[in-house]
């Protein structure tokens, strides 16, 4: 499966429910709910969600010392998730230890555990941005592809970068490790905060194994049409 995965993006229950509800006829649907409606609704939000049968990834970006990591991923190990992210320049001590808290919470409740994602850079990082604020001295497809092969060599099952990387990141990676890409906009779509930014189609074509799309289709004044837009561009040059 190759999701389109829709950024809940909104700060009440109500209005993430209305949008996924709009949304119910599509086929394998998958949400993403990040830290604004995490914060504002809590725990709760994912057995909402759950209950109306969609596939999870909670995007809470974690980034902390292994042990903090660890036992708070023990505790998003129980949820029935299918995605879950940390920031892969957290380090490889602190991702195994995200692995590590994910199985031992999904063994106590008896679920499959969440596959874990690290962030690599962020799809708002600009290479200028990245090599003066980080102070990173390697271009960005290099960062990106050093920070890659850490997250898989520390137990990591996929990364998060924006598809201008992913043929980088499948030529670093065994074929089953995942690269998932926000950062897509449409042809018609006004410039924003996303600085590596693609099309559905370019991401197809260069190998994404799943699309991240908010604001496009929360904002539209008709999701399900911006819905139907980008599965069509998606679906029309997936590989
Ligand atoms: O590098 C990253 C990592 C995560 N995101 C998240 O994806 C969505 C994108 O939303 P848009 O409205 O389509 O820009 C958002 O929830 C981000 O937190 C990302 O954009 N880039």
């Amino acid at each position: 499966m190759r999701p389109i995965i829709v950024a809940l993006d909104v700060s009440t229950q109500q209005q993430a429910l209305a949008l996924v509800d709009q949304l119910a006829n599509e086929n394998d649907l998958m949400v993403k709910v990040g830290m604004e409606l995490f914060y504002a609704v809590g725990p709760t939000i994912v057995t909402a969600l759950r209950q109306r049968g969609v596939a999870i990834f909670l995007d809470l970006k974690l980034y902390d010392i292994p042990h903090t990591v660890e036992r708070a991923m023990c505790q998003l190990g129980r949820q029935e998730l299918a995605l879950v992210t940390v920031h892969a320049s957290g380090g490889s001590a602190m991702i195994r230890a995200a692995k590590r808290g994910l199985a031992q919470g999904a063994a106590i409740a008896g679920v499959a555990p969440a596959k874990l994602l690290a962030i690599t850079q962020l799809t708002s990082t600009s290479e200028v941005q990245m090599q003066a604020e980080q102070l990173v001295t390697v271009d960005l497809p290099t960062a990106v592809t050093h920070l890659t092969r850490l997250a898989q060599r520390a137990g990591a099952d996929g990364v998060v970068s924006s598809a201008l990387e992913t043929p980088l990141v499948h030529a670093a990676t065994t074929a089953d490790f995942l690269s998932i890409t926000p950062g897509i906009r449409l042809a018609q779509d006004r410039a924003d905060d996303q600085q590596r930014i693609v099309t559905p189609a370019e991401a197809a074509e260069l190998g994404s194994d799943g699309i991240v799309v908010g604001r496009s289709i929360t904002q539209a004044s008709n999701p399900v049409v911006a819905y139907h837009q980008i599965l069509q561009e998606w679906e029309s040059t997936c590989r």
